[in-house]
């Protein structure tokens, strides 16, 4: 039987990255992109620009919104520190099942709960099934029709405190155009938009960094 794109990249992982070594593993997946096949993977230009957000946010507790196959998870998990936990929901179940294997290769496991299921049925769970008090970091990367209906469900649920961060992408491809307009012109949030492209293409995209102050 055919092999998905996630599966050919979960073989590629396999094949060209050092197990236990998470930049590698993004290495890979991006080298697979490059030359092989596009795939929605945030990418290694907006993946910098996460980084250093997570960098000098020092979250401890994260959540990442749409995890596809984990290259995101995976370059947040590698930035995080000790004892520091991240979740992740994936609505998708045969990407969360190659998202797994790709977080185990990079050893990232320990510090990652990924969730199969819908953001809207999950976020008003956090407390009680997580035991999540608020978020230091939230990375928006699932569906962009949902972006503003789950920032609002997050306030509603008391998982922001003064200086989260909310961290959007595709707010220009494929666009969050609801979003951008509601965090923007929010007096609860500080905005910065970070241009970049659509990974591997030259399309134009970017990230908006949003700090809620509460
Ligand atoms: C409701 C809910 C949903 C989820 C959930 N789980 N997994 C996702 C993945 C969503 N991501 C995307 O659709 C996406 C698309 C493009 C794209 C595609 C085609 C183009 F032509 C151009 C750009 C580029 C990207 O960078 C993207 O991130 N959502 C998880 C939980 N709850
Ligand atoms: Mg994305």
């Amino acid at each position: 039987t055919q092999s998905t794109r996630p599966q050919r990249l979960l073989a590629a992982v396999h094949k060209k990255a050092t197990r236990g070594n998470p930049r590698s593993v993004v290495k890979a997946i991006d080298e697979f992109c490059n030359q092989n096949e596009w795939a929605m993977n945030v990418g290694n230009e907006k993946g910098e620009i996460l980084d250093s957000v997570v960098s000098e946010t020092n979250p401890g507790c994260v959540l990442e919104l749409g995890t596809y196959c984990g290259y995101s998870t995976v370059r947040i998990a590698s930035l995080l520190p000790p004892h520091a936990q991240l979740i992740t929901l994936e609505f998708n179940p045969d990407n969360a099942a190659v998202a797994r294997q790709v977080i185990a290769w990079a050893g990232v496991a320990e510090k990652v709960r990924l969730v199969e299921g819908e953001s809207g049925e999950w976020i008003p769970k956090m407390k009680e099934q997580f035991g999540v008090k608020t978020f230091d970091l939230v990375f928006l990367d699932h569906w962009k029709n949902r972006y503003l209906l789950d920032t609002k469900l997050m306030e509603e649920c008391g998982l922001l405190k003064k200086g989260s961060v909310l961290l959007a992408d595709n707010v220009v491809c494929p666009g969050a155009p609801d979003y951008l307009e509601y965090i923007r012109n929010s007096p609860q949030y500080k905005s910065q938009f970070f241009k970049s492209h659509l990974e591997y293409t030259k399309a134009e995209d970017g990230l908006e960094k949003s700090v809620f102050l509460g």
